[in-house]
């Protein structure tokens, strides 16, 4: 937690102001953050100085596991997080390619699960990849990738965290993730919780060990709107220790988890807070 308290601190103190077109706000950005989160002993990098949602964090997780392309699927997973980006922005609202209300496009999951081929058929990258692992594979390319610039015009969003690489070392998993772009108040609080949640989770179904996972941002930033509650509310606060996560040890397989699995299998041990903060969204 003091990792993430030190990032927004050090975007208040050095970061410089950027005009950003797509929202027409300005942000408060810095280059460059490694953030590193001890899976292996269970130390779940929940954000403790405001309540955290952590269950629509892992919903929304699980929607791009399962390649979903819709905000109302991920509305029944329980998070309403997309509701914005495909019901509220009017550049994607006036894109042709989009099928309707609560349409995504050809976001996250989507690339992850279905990247279309030249001939029409689709790669599987998950699939490829625990199959890998589960035999203990790690061919150096075991790298699951939501990024398609061909396919940036039939989706609401860019994908921010774009690539997921495991690595094995023996029978220990290793996560890297990689973000190109940082919303710190409300995307960080999320992605944090969702990259140590599919280290778990991926160690858990190929029988492996989970080792550390890395998170890697290039450009994270305060929305001007955000800057007086970060700086003046959150950043006064002290953190509490870090909980656990427990996960249904019934999940076994990636099936599993695109079937049945549901927010009920995640359960926070030993979370401690302060009051929530409501930040200002911008889609
Ligand atoms: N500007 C922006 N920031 C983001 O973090 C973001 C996007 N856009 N667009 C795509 C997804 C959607 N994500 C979101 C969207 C909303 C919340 C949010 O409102 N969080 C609140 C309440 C959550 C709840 O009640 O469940 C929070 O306080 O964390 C968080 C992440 C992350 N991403
Ligand atoms: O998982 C996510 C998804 C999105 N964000 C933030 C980062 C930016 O503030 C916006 C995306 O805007 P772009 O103009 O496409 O960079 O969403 C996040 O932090 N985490």
């Amino acid at each position: 937690m003091r990792q993430y308290l030190d990032l927004c601190q050090r975007i208040v103190d050095q970061g410089t102001w950027v005009e950003n077109e797509r929202t027409g706000k300005r942000c408060l950005t810095v280059i460059n953050a490694d953030l590193t989160y001890d899976v292996a002993n269970n130390q779940f990098p929940i954000i403790t100085t405001r309540k955290s949602y952590w269950k629509a964090a892992i919903a929304e997780f699980l929607g791009y596991i399962r390649g979903y392309d819709n905000a109302a699927d991920f509305r029944q997973l329980g998070t309403k997080t997309w509701d914005a980006n495909a019901n509220e922005n009017q550049v994607w609202l006036n894109n042709p390619a989009r099928k309707g209300t609560d349409d995504m496009g050809r976001v996250y999951g989507v690339q992850g699960r279905a990247w279309r081929k030249p001939n029409g058929e689709t790669v599987d990258q998950l699939r490829k990849i625990v199959n890998d692992l589960t035999r203990g594979i790690d061919d150096r390319g075991e790298i699951l990738t939501f990024l398609n610039p061909g396919e940036f015009d039939l989706g609401c969003l860019r994908p921010c965290m774009y690539n997921h690489t495991f690595s094995l070392l023996g029978d220990t998993l290793y996560l890297t993730s990689y973000q190109r772009s940082c919303d710190v108040p409300l995307g960080l609080n999320f992605n944090q919780i969702q990259v140590f949640t599919f280290l778990a989770l991926m160690a858990q179904i190929t029988g492996k060990k989970a080792g550390t996972a890395y998170h890697k941002i290039v450009n994270a930033h305060i929305y001007e709107d955000q800057l007086e509650l970060m700086r003046d509310v959150q950043l006064k606060r002290e953190p509490f220790p870090s909980p656990k996560l427990e996960i249904n040890p019934d999940i076994k397989t990636l099936e599993d988890l695109e079937t049945w699995v549901t927010m009920d299998d995640f359960n926070v041990v030993g979370y401690e807070c302060h009051p929530p903060i409501k930040y200002p969204f911008s889609v």
